[in-house]
């Protein structure tokens, strides 16, 4: 099976002498090409922390991290920032969209910053594919919180990174709203698109097709196509202990 990233022996490390903080404390992690991983963990397990280094937008302190084949512990700043306009997808919680640009002009600025010409067709289609085909004029405060997820969803899809992150991509949506961007994750999964996404919600992770669980910066627990209660007492679990 191939794998669209890997971490091996990655170690994260905050400040020094009596503040350190081991962030990620030996995480040995692969994410399978065309699968959709959760992570979940407690408070401070360090979930940010995986996701930014997994998307290169945090250096490691020691291990390495492959995205795409390519072993980005090694790349060069220009590179890596070229790697994360090609190869990485990314969503936040906060859709993270640009107030004074229309939908359509969001969805076009990767490729414009990739020094791509966007084609308009293109555009409409991947809007037109999260539902927002006669949204595109519309600017941000002109769009719900769901909407404006979509839009960022697309934005982040429009390069075709090799692999999709999301940091609590549902986490500032209601219940329906929630359910539509996670359908939209699984049918980007089934054409075949990776993503690894960060959550606190259980039901969100049992959209996924595996879960890994962190606590105080290591792996210890997965599970294989989880149902939401499965999810809940491993959680619950972690958050006692
Ligand atoms: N820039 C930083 N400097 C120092 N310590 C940091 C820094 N960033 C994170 N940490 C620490 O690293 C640990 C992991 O943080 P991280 O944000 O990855 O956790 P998390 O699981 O995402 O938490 P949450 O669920 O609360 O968002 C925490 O103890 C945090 O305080």
């Amino acid at each position: 099976m191939t794998h669209a990233v890997e971490l091996r022996a990655v170690h994260r490390v905050y400040g020094r002498g009596d503040t350190t903080v081991r962030a990620l404390d030996g995480v040995d992690l692969a994410f399978p090409a065309g699968t959709w991983t959760a992570v979940m963990g407690p408070s401070g397990s360090g979930k940010s922390t995986l996701l930014h280094c997994a998307a290169g937008l945090e250096r490691v302190t020691s291990g390495t991290v492959t995205v795409a084949g390519q072993d980005i512990t090694k790349a060069t700043d220009s590179d890596l920032t070229r790697l994360r306009r090609t190869q990485i997808g990314f969503v936040f919680q906060s859709f993270n969209l640009m107030g004074a640009l229309t939908a359509e002009q969001n969805v076009a600025l990767p490729l414009r910053m990739a020094g791509k010409r966007p084609r308009r067709q293109e555009i409409r289609e991947i809007l037109t594919r999260v539902g927002l085909g006669d949204r595109l004029g519309h600017r941000p405060r002109e769009l719900s919180g769901g909407q404006q997820q979509r839009v960022a969803l697309a934005r982040a899809m429009v390069t075709r990174p090799a692999v999709l992150f999301g940091d609590e991509p549902t986490g500032a949506l209601d219940t329906k709203s929630a359910r539509v961007v996670l359908g939209l994750l699984r049918q980007l999964v089934d054409d075949g698109q990776t993503i690894v996404m960060v959550t606190h919600d259980p039901a969100a992770a049992a959209s996924a097709d595996q879960v890994v669980f962190l606590s105080d910066g290591r792996i210890v627990d997965h599970l294989t196509a989880p149902t939401v209660h499965q999810v809940a007492d491993r959680l619950a679990g972690l958050e006692v202990a």
